[in-house]
């Protein structure tokens, strides 16, 4: 299954403060969507707002042809989006293939494809989620998102803090799922190299708004968009 996901002059943030300033976008079905930006800027606050977890205070959120903004977020779950967040939350004290089988939706991805997928977390299958090392936590949180049977899946940093081999395993397994599930996919991604490489399209952030939009190609081409928004420390 794949949905597009749109969203129309969002205006969210957490309480009185507003992060997402009339933030617009599409995600045809099947997109991957690379979500750049310094930091701070608004990218897991979008994240959160498609979740419906942050304070909505105007615009629309499409989920194929569904309006969610006014959905709670089990619901906005059900209906088909699914997001990974930076800080994982796997069930610490469950085994590998418990947190996989609680997340089950029928219709999605099997545990044994996931295990297929990350097969050191089959080799894991009975280790408890904090006895995993920090890789394994996030294939396992990528893993627990197949299962639950998404259209559209929110990725935010899932390569922060990883060692490079395990950067670059999780990275071909996230490809493997662009590429064999044709999932919509929104990567919000600081190796904005490794985001380029593996979304086709990019938006990038600035202070809650999108101040770039283009193919992540021509986003490759365009060092002055670089310089100005992605660069560090200028
Ligand atoms: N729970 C919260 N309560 C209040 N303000 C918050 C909260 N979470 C984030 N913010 C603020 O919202 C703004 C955007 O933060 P956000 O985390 O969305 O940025 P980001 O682009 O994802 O940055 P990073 O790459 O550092 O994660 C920041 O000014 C941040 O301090």
């Amino acid at each position: 299954m794949s949905i597009g996901i749109g969203a129309e002059n969002l205006v969210a943030g957490y309480g009185p403060t507003v992060v997402l300033d009339g933030l617009s976008f599409q995600a045809p079905a099947g997109a991957t969507l690379a979500i750049l930006g310094r930091n701070g800027v608004g990218k897991t606050t979008l994240l959160c707002t498609l979740m419906g977890l942050t304070n909505l205070r105007g615009g629309q959120i499409k989920l194929g042809d569904r309006s969610i903004e006014k959905l709670p977020t089990h619901e906005r779950v059900h209906a088909g989006l699914c997001y990974v967040p930076q800080e994982r939350r796997i069930f610490p004290s469950l085994s590998v293939a418990e947190n996989l089988a609680v997340s089950v939706i029928p219709g999605g991805w099997t545990t044994e494809a996931v295990f297929d997928l990350f097969p050191s977390l089959a080799a894991r299958r009975n280790n408890a989620g904090n006895q995993l090392s920090g890789g394994e936590q996030q294939m396992l949180a990528v893993g627990r998102a197949l299962v639950g049977n998404p259209g559209v899946l929110l990725l935010d940093e899932p390569m922060e803090g990883l060692a490079p081999i395990i950067v670059e395993t999780l990275f071909e397994a996230l490809a493997r799922i662009r590429d064999e599930s044709g999932l919509t996919i929104l990567l919000v991604e600081q190796k904005v190299d490794l985001a380029m490489d593996f979304a086709r399209d990019a938006i990038v952030l600035d202070r809650g708004k999108i101040v770039w939009q283009g193919t992540c190609a021509a986003l490759k081409n365009d060092e002055e968009a670089q310089h100005n928004y992605l660069s560090v420390g200028v």
